[in-house]
């Protein structure tokens, strides 16, 4: 059971408190540290938002959000209670400039030197007005840090002045950035598979890894979020994000230390030394796609139109495959395959690292077929590793051999219950602790590699292939590999 270290006592302000984000992750994982004893006594959630409500409406929607989102055998009626009673409402427009005086008041309770969070779980063209307004009306005290939320704009440019006007009033090590990848006990789990072990960082390079693949699949479609959805796509919404982070974990030098700043050089390294893609290469090293109607988990489901409820045509992406590579020499010619997507078979994320074939083999023919070893991490759900390798199977015959895996799955290992990411990355936030976030260099580096992608699908004006709910996407994205000899991980999960 790993060891809980209480933090100091908080007001977290929570703008978007009626929204989806803050009542089905951000109120659960709060829930889950107060219970714990993690945040201590005095400790208070301030929610934010337009509605008009009061103190109890609130607690009466955060309650409903708590059965609903957190399992029942972790619901205690007195802690529930407790918890209930540490949050607050105060009705504010973050974009406009009065009305403040509710929130004001509210954060006058506390003692001045009493660490702030504010936690912008908004529509990100709030970010600015929000900061602003904060500051504007002395809100913002050395104690206060700011986290924002996925998506940090919408394109290069438009990050680019989220991030002046947020950094114009706080400082950049109160900028919290979230990524709520990183907060998944198994992404930072490669961290410890990379620098805290001898045996694989000597193999982590191109002489002897063939390639990576990382996929990120979901059974869902839009569900409610269509609107902010058909403006983002799978690229924008997953790749630009999550997965690069991924990757900058997978392919990045050792930091000098577990320091925040030195991660975040390592990352923004590898994010720049991938390979920008020409518009003529775009064609070929990327595959959209966009879900019709299909079967998930043996249910009819719709197509994405029809999930969105639009009459046009939509050239948004809910699939997306590419290969990425990255001009270096730990990496060079070693491809990095991404794909992710809406209404796939499986909730599954994963990572593959295909070490390279043997260049000889003194075994017969009639040994059975040499498979090279392939180490697999699972990250959600079923959380572990394997590490495929070939083993002699067992007889008195002639000698046979056959692919089997050294497996270790986390949950058996460990025996206890994964934290959901937000759990730890908000407690952070009250640490001040900015490892697991993302720095401003890193997302702009992001969407400067993303960007000219997202210009050629837009230069080019198709729509994305069609694929069926319940498929791996597009047949287009299992040539995307095969073309180069190789061939997605099918045993998933
Ligand atoms: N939902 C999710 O799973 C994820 C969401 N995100 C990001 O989190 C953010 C929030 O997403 P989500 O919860 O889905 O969005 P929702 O649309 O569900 O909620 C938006 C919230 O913002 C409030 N709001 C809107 N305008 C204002 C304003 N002017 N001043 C104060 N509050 C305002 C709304 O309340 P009211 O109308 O009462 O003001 C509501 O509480 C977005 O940036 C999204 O991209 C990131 C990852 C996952
Ligand atoms: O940020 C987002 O992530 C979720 C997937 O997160 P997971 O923790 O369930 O893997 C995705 O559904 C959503 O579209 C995206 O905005």
């Amino acid at each position: 059971m790993a060891r809980i270290i209480p933090v100091d006592t908080f007001d977290c302000v929570v703008f978007g408190a009626t929204g989806d984000l803050t009542l089905r992750k951000l109120l659960p994982a709060l829930y889950h540290r107060f219970r714990d004893g993690q945040a201590p006594e005095g400790s208070r959630i301030i929610a934010a938002a337009r509605s008009e409500m009061d103190d109890s409406n609130y607690r009466t929607r955060a309650e409903a959000a708590l059965q609903r989102h957190v399992a029942k055998d972790e619901l205690d009626p007195e802690q529930v209670r407790r918890f209930l009673a540490c949050l607050h409402y105060a009705q504010v427009d973050g974009a406009a400039e009065k009305g403040w005086e509710g929130l004001l008041s509210l954060l006058a309770e506390s003692p001045p030197d009493r660490i702030r969070v504010f936690y912008l779980a908004t529509s990100p063209d709030l970010y600015g007005p929000i900061c602003r307004n904060l500051a504007a009306h002395g809100a913002i005290t050395p104690q206060s840090r700011v986290v924002l939320e996925k998506p940090i704009g919408h394109d290069l440019a438009s990050a680019r002045a989220i991030n002046d006007e947020v950094g114009s009033v706080f400082a950049e090590p109160q900028i919290f950035r979230i990524d709520h990848y990183l907060g998944k006990e198994t992404v930072q789990n490669l961290l410890a598979l990379r620098f805290a072990n001898t045996i694989f960082e000597r193999l982590w390079n191109a002489d002897v890894i063939d390639h990576v693949q990382i996929t990120v699949g979901e059974t869902v479609g839009v569900e409610g979020r269509g609107g902010y959805y058909d403006r983002s796509g799978a690229l924008r919404d997953m790749v630009q994000n999550h997965m690069l982070q991924l990757l900058c974990l997978l392919a990045m030098e050792s930091p000098v230390t577990f320091g925040a700043d030195s991660l975040r050089d390592e990352k923004l390294k590898v994010l720049r030394s991938l390979k920008p893609m020409a518009p003529h290469e775009v064609e070929q090293l990327t595959v959209r796609g966009q879900y019709i109607r299909g079967a998930v988990d043996g249910r009819p489901v719709e197509g994405y139109l029809a999930d969105l409820g639009a009459e046009e045509p939509s050239r948004t992406e809910t699939f997306v495959a590419l290969k990425a590579e990255l001009n270096s020499r730990r990496w060079a010619n070693v491809p990095f395959y991404l794909r992710t997507g809406k209404r796939l078979p499986q909730k599954v994320s994963e990572i593959v690292v295909q070490f390279r074939a043997l260049p000889f083999t003194i075994f017969p023919a009639d040994a059975g077929t040499l498979q090279p070893n392939a180490l697999i991490i699972r990250l959600q759900p079923e959380e572990g590793m394997r590490l495929e390798m070939m083993t002699k199977e067992p007889g008195p015959g002639g000698l046979h051999l056959r692919q089997t895996g050294l497996d270790i799955s986390f949950e058996k290992a460990f025996g206890t219950r994964y934290p959901d990411a937000y759990e730890r990355l908000l407690m952070d936030t009250v640490r001040g602790s900015t490892v697991l976030f993302m720095r401003r260099d890193e997302v702009e580096a992001a969407w400067g590699w993303i960007e000219p992608i997202l210009d050629a699908w837009e230069a080019k004006g198709d729509t994305p292939r069609p694929y069926s709910a319940g498929s791996w996407g597009p047949t287009a994205s299992i040539a995307l590999i095969e073309r180069d000899g190789r061939t997605w991980h099918e045993d998933l999960g």
